[in-house]
This record gives C-alpha cells, sequence and structure tokens, in this order.
C-alpha cells in the first residue's frame, strides 16, 4: 500500500514530537489510517541547528516551496507558530489542495473563520484540536460530543506556563523570573513568553473555545484579557489565608443569547476543582443545558502532549481522505454575536487597599459599597509599617461589572485611599 506523504513546517517543541509519535506509532497509524504515514520535508530556519529527534538532513529546508508545491504531499503539519508568513503559506497549502492540521492559536484566534472558508473551498480539511489546551481533545469533545448540547458556560485553565509559574509561586514560594525561565527552558512557553504571561495566549484560546461552544463568531477583541504579570506574594499569602488559590482563568458565559467572555487572575476557592490544577496542567470545565457539568483535564503544553493532539488530527484527515469527505467537517457558527454590557456581568471581588488609619474611614469606604448595593463576605483590617496606614482587604458578595467598576473610581477619588494595591475577580465560596 502507497505511504502517504505529509510535509511539516517547524520542528521545534511541537515538530519534533510529531515526528516521534509519528515514528513510533506507526503501527497503530497503519491500523488505523491502512497505510504507512512518512514525513516527508520539514521546513526549518537553521539547517544546522541540533534537533532533539534524530532526522535524516536531506529531509530538512529552509525553502517553504519545497512542501507547498510538492505534489506528493498531501497533508501539511503547520508547528511553527507565527502570523502573517504563515497564515500566507497555509493559504497557498489550501489553493494547492493540501489539507492542514496546526497547532497555532495565534492565527486560529483572528483568522480561523477566513482560513475555515477558504479550505472548504478547496474540499480541504482544516484541523486545529492542538491550538487550544494542548494534548486535551477539547475542541472535538465540544464539536462532537456534545454537539446535541446548548453549552451555557466554559471556565478552565488553558494556559501551561502560567499555571506552572503560579503553582511553584505558590506552592514553593519560587520567584516569578526563576519560574518563568524553567517554563521556557521546559518548552512550554510560547516564542516570545508576553503572550503567556499577559493572558493574550488563554484569550486566544478561550475565543476559539467561545467560538465553537456558543456556536457564534467571537474575535479576540471581545475577549476582555489581564495576566498574571501584577499578581504579588502579598496577594497570594492573602488568598491562601482566605482560603483561595490564584489561577490565570478564562471564563465564557452565556445567558439569554448573549455572551462575556474574559481571562483574569483569579482567585478560586481551594475546594474547587480548578484549584487542584498545578504546574503545566489545564482543565476546562464546560457546562450544557442537557448534559450538565463536565470537566476535561490534562496536559496543556510540552512536546508529546501536544504532538498527540496533532498527530489525532492526521489520522482524522487521512480517514477523511479515504472516505472522500475532507473539507466538509467544518461547521459555521450559527448565532449573532451578541455580548453583555458590563451591568449583565457578575462577579465577587477581592479588593486590597492602603488606607489612611483614621477615625471614619472605614465607615466611608463601606458606604460607597452600600451606595452600589454591594456586600461583603469578608473583610479584613491590618496596621502596616507605616504606623498612619492600616491595609483592608475585602471580599465582595456577587457584583456587576459597572458597580464594580464605579466603586473603584469612587475609592480612587477617596483623600483617605492612599492606594488600591489589588483588585481580583473571585469564583466560588471558601471554607476559611
Ligand atoms: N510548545 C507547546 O507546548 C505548544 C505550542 N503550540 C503551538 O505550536 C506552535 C509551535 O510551537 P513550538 O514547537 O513550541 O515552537 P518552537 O519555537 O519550539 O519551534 C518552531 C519551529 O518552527 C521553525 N520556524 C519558526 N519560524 C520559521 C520560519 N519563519 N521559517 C522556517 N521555519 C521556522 C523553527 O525552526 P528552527 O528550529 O530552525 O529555529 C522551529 O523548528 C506554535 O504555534 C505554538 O503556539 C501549541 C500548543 C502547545
Ligand atoms: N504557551 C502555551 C503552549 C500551549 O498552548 C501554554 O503555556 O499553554
Ligand atoms: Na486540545
Amino acid at each position: 500500500m502507497e505511504a502517504i506523504s505529509i510535509g511539516l513546517l517547524g520542528l521545534g517543541t511541537v515538530g519534533s514530537g510529531v515526528v516521534k509519535i509519528i515514528e513510533n506509532h506507526q503501527d497503530k497509524l497503519m491500523h488505523q489510517v491502512g497505510c504507512p504515514v512518512k514525513v516527508k520535508k520539514i521546513l526549518v530556519k537553521d539547517l544546522n541547528k541540533e534537533r532533539a529527534v534524530k532526522i535524516d538532513n536531506e529531509k530538512l529546508t529552509t525553502d517553504p516551496d519545497e512542501i507547498l508545491y510538492d505534489p506528493e504531499i498531501d497533508v501539511i503539519i503547520e508547528v511553527m507558530g507565527g502570523m502573517k508568513e504563515t497564515k500566507n503559506y497555509m493559504i497557498k497549502a489550501l489553493r494547492n489542495r493540501k489539507h492542514i492540521v496546526t497547532a497555532n492559536k495565534d492565527l486560529m484566534a483572528v483568522h480561523g473563520s477566513e482560513l475555515l472558508t477558504i479550505a472548504s473551498e478547496n474540499e480541504c480539511d482544516l484541523f486545529y484540536e492542538a491550538s487550544v489546551a494542548g494534548g486535551i481533545p477539547i475542541l472535538r469533545s465540544l464539536v462532537d460530543g456534545l454537539a446535541s448540547d446548548r453549552i451555557t458556560k466554559m471556565m478552565g485553565i488553558v494556559n501551561g506556563t502560567t499555571n506552572f509559574i503560579l503553582t511553584k509561586m505558590s506552592k514553593h514560594g519560587s520567584a516569578y523570573e526563576e519560574v518563568l525561565k524553567e517554563a521556557q527552558e521546559l518548552g512550554y512557553a510560547e516564542a516570545d513568553p508576553t503572550s503567556d504571561v499577559e493572558g493574550l495566549d488563554a484569550a486566544r484560546k478561550m475565543a476559539i473555545l467561545a467560538t465553537l461552544g456558543f456556536s457564534m463568531k467571537i474575535d479576540l477583541d471581545d475577549v476582555k484579557v489581564e495576566g498574571i504579570t501584577r499578581i504579588t506574594e502579598e496577594d497570594l499569602r492573602y488568598g491562601r489565608q482566605l482560603g483561595y488559590t490564584m489561577k490565570l482563568i478564562g471564563i465564557a458565559h452565556r445567558e439569554g443569547e448573549k455572551v462575556d467572555v474574559s481571562v483574569q487572575p483569579t482567585l478560586l476557592a481551594d475546594t474547587h476543582p480548578l484549584a487542584s490544577v498545578q504546574d503545566e496542567f489545564n482543565a476546562v470545565y464546560v457546562y450544557g443545558e442537557a448534559v450538565g457539568e463536565t470537566m476535561f483535564y490534562g496536559p496543556g503544553a510540552g512536546s508529546l502532549p501536544t504532538a498527540t493532539a496533532v498527530v489525532s488530527d492526521l489520522v482524522g484527515v487521512l480517514k477523511n481522505m479515504r472516505l472522500g469527505v475532507t473539507g466538509k467537517n467544518a461547521v459555521t457558527p450559527q448565532y449573532k454575536k451578541q455580548l453583555k454590557e458590563p451591568s449583565e456581568i457578575y462577579s465577587k471581588y477581592f479588593l486590597r487597599l492602603h488606607v489612611r488609619d483614621e477615625v471614619g474611614v472605614f465607615a466611608n469606604i463601606t458606604s460607597i459599597f452600600s451606595e452600589h448595593r454591594v456586600s461583603f463576605e469578608k473583610i479584613l483590617q491590618m496596621p502596616l509599617k507605616e504606623k498612619e496606614y492600616a491595609e483592608i482587604v475585602l471580599v465582595t458578595h456577587q457584583a456587576s461589572l459597572q458597580d464594580y467598576e464605579e466603586i473603584l473610581v469612587k475609592l480612587r477619588d477617596l483623600q483617605a485611599v492612599k492606594t488600591i494595591e489589588s483588585s481580583y475577580r473571585v469564583e466560588g465560596s471558601a471554607n476559611v
């Protein structure tokens, strides 16, 4: 039986995992797709670089056209990352009737619908399971496993690097810079880790999840984003003291026809199942009207876990080729996008303030919250080293984003408030 030839764009962390899985699981692939699968050519930047996998040097090239225009190559695996140049390669490949498997969330979050349209016009498959939550088959679960349900909420830890950093900082008191370096060395971080730590990588994944889960085209700009760079040791300590764990959480919520999508550092009640997701692991909670609660857990980054999702997508393409149904799988969004107003988005909040330690200040602060009908779940007041100031830490009950933002403005205007040290979303109720 003739082998299927594939081309790879990229041979870094994920690409080398893909080569290893294709080589080591050849018998499984043969069994599933009925023929051998071979990697014919691989695009790299540097031909002389040492590789994490043994590879015949003749297979490497720096000329993309050797892959994009090779008539023997049926499927291209894009694991090089990047945007503009990569998008052009993908469009060329699709127009040359080559199916694509990609791990590139940057591209899929921004240009996914355009690329999927070009793919279906050319009767090609374009699969991207590895782009969200690495090795967890979450996209397939939303599109196939939960196809009959109406999804109302998705909540998850979808960035391995930041979860790794927050775990090490919270559990071992490690320094931020040191752990970020470790995450880079382990291959979890993006080429530019700013997108991990500033929450953009997670926002891209939430845009993809929301688009598929709600069948509504959610753009990256629709996702409210905040990263982990402003989290301090004090915040982690207070969080622990109050029974919470700090996580970078993505939430996509639908109420009626309206949705909101956000990625923010969040204090999760220690009892919440997502609070125990450690290191580079990811987890996504999916709530469906009929199914109820489901949770998907697994490695969100790293070479072999991510490559597993890529090669499983490859198997999907090869099965579709055999059945002659390529390019027929993509489902276009069913609903028109409707985003919630800030007055319709509700959460609990943690707030840490430095205030003048004077009679009446506490009452002034609480009255601002009362004006907006926001009450407190917890309040602590502690003396500070500077004797004339005190630290107030509070957790509110549910408040609308609009009320909370107006409260923050009023607090900033209050003379007795020296600084708003930090403010985080809170999920769940702590037992402490
Ligand atoms: N790492 C992870 O855990 C995960 C990564 N992803 C996504 O997978 C993709 C790849 O990530 P990863 O493997 O970590 O990245 P790496 O930086 O480890 O690898 C990138 C590879 O692409 C090659 N490359 C990059 N730019 C070019 C170019 N302009 N021309 C030719 N070759 C190029 C590099 O060549 P050379 O080796 O010669 O420098 C390298 O082999 C990204 O989109 C990433 O977001 C998705 C899920 C998890
Ligand atoms: N940098 C990403 C890699 C996987 O998508 C992460 O840390 O999750
Ligand atoms: Na996945």
